[in-house]
């Protein structure tokens, strides 16, 4: 169901028009919608039925405190990567029984606070990482919960940058190292063996590279099984795509049901998913400053930029773009292009719109991978982030201002 349709001739976020949100808030903009949150957070939880399962949604696609929230209050574990994401987690609400700490750099501060809050389950990705822990949940006398995350070498088919389960990726530990890992996790007075844990990359759009990886996976439970060592979940990572141009990825209740048809008896499975979650929960609205029509392309310059949504320009990312209130003007093949001082600065390229200066674009499927990513870069503010609920609009992060900035700047003396 797409929560951002066009109703009498204008774009609507739920029950609210789009053109009203930029008025109001201003330009570029991030919304998101609450229904389409918790829409695709249901998908997936509702498909697992009785088995157990927890879905933990992973923070790095957008980690605004209110959608942590609004996906907290559904009951949705998460998957972090930073102390900072532990501490949003938090603070939305979120709990920390229900928190799997992925990442291959954890420090020991990071590992510290998490034992301390009690998270859930730490994705251990290398020998030296599971020592580290080890000494750390010593000194704080606890035991750590671990699952060491496997590289099983398959290709998830997807943009080289986020491939992430190939062997010469740096992620997880090589598979057929994982049962001597396992063995020394064993031997380790503070660490506790719970789960087996595995991601292959992100923006997958085929079943099979999840399925070979599960087989890898259900390989490696028997021979840890052989071994006497007890598991007690596994965590299937995250990747499933969404449809940003014309790929057709598996529908969430089909993608659950095909990892499930393999798992054995009631073993519990978590995910990670992040992007089949938020993206489709939000667009990035950008105006149109100038229009720049030159004898070799036609540039659209717009108030938005590779700063407030890196995709297109870090992956060739094609993400559709269009008008929020469609009129009739000359239609061409215009290159959506920001203010940043960079060539590779744009949204989009080559695309037929029919365009006028002042004009209010949306960029669609922003919702994960957008604000998330958006950093200062010229000195820009970050844009501010609004959630739609219904008829309602709340601001749940405010535009960046240059003061904001300059905070966190001092002379020399
Ligand atoms: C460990 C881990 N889990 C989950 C995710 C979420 O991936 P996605 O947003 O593609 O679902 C990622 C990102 O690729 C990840 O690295
Ligand atoms: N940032 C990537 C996804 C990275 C997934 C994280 N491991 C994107 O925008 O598509």
């Amino acid at each position: 169901m797409d929560h951002f349709p066009y109703r009498d001739g204008t774009l609507y976020v739920e029950e609210l028009p789009l053109a009203l949100l930029a008025e109001r808030f201003g330009t570029p903009l991030y919304v998101y919608s609450r229904a389409a949150l918790e829409t695709h957070y249901r998908a997936f939880d509702d498909a697992f039925g009785d088995h157990p399962h927890q879905v933990c949604y992973a923070v790095k696609a957008n980690s605004n405190v209110a959608v942590l929230n609004v996906l907290a209050r559904c009951g949705a574990g998460f998957d972090i990567v930073s102390g900072g994401e532990l501490e949003r987690v938090l603070r939305a609400g979120g709990d920390p029984d229900k928190i799997v700490f992925s990442g291959v750099g954890k420090t020991a501060d990071e590992m510290a606070r998490a034992l301390q809050v009690g998270i859930h389950c730490f994705n251990v990705e290398s020998a030296a990482e599971l020592e580290l822990l080890n000494l750390v949940a010593g000194e704080l006398g606890q035991e750590a919960p671990i699952a060491i995350r496997v590289n099983p070498d398959v290709d998830a088919q997807t943009h080289p940058y986020i491939s992430t389960g190939l062997k010469e990726n740096k992620f997880g530990v090589d598979i057929r190292k994982a049962p001597a890992l396992y063995q020394r996790a064993a031997e380790l007075p503070h660490i506790r063996i719970l789960g087996i844990d595995c991601h292959i990359g992100s923006q997958l759009t085929r079943l099979e590279p999840f399925e070979d990886a599960l087989e890898r996976v259900l390989a490696l439970l028997t021979e840890l099984q052989e071994l006497g060592i007890e598991i007690h979940h596994l965590d299937l990572g995250g990747g499933l795509g969404v449809t940003y141009n014309d790929e057709t990825p598996p529908a969430h209740e089909d993608y659950v049901a095909a990892l499930l048809r393999h798992i054995p008896g009631e073993l519990p499975v978590h995910i990670e998913p992040g992007r089949a979650i938020a993206a489709n929960a939000g667009v990035f609205l950008t105006q149109v400053l100038f229009l720049k029509p030159t004898e070799h392309r036609n540039f659209a310059i717009v108030d938005g930029a590779m700063n407030d949504l890196i995709r297109p320009s870090l992956y060739s990312a094609w993400q559709d773009i269009v008008p929020v209130t469609p009129h009739e003007a000359d239609c061409r093949d215009w290159d959506i292009v920001g203010p940043v001082c960079e060539t590779g600065d744009f949204l989009g390229k080559d695309r037929a719109l029919a365009l006028e200066a002042g004009d209010l674009l949306a960029v669609r499927s922003a919702g994960a991978y957008g604000f998330a990513m958006a950093s200062n870069y010229n000195s820009r503010g970050r844009p501010a982030e609004i959630l739609v609920d219904g008829d309602q609009a709340f601001v749940v992060r405010q535009r960046e201002t240059i003061e904001d900035q300059l905070k966190l700047e001092t002379l020399l003396p």
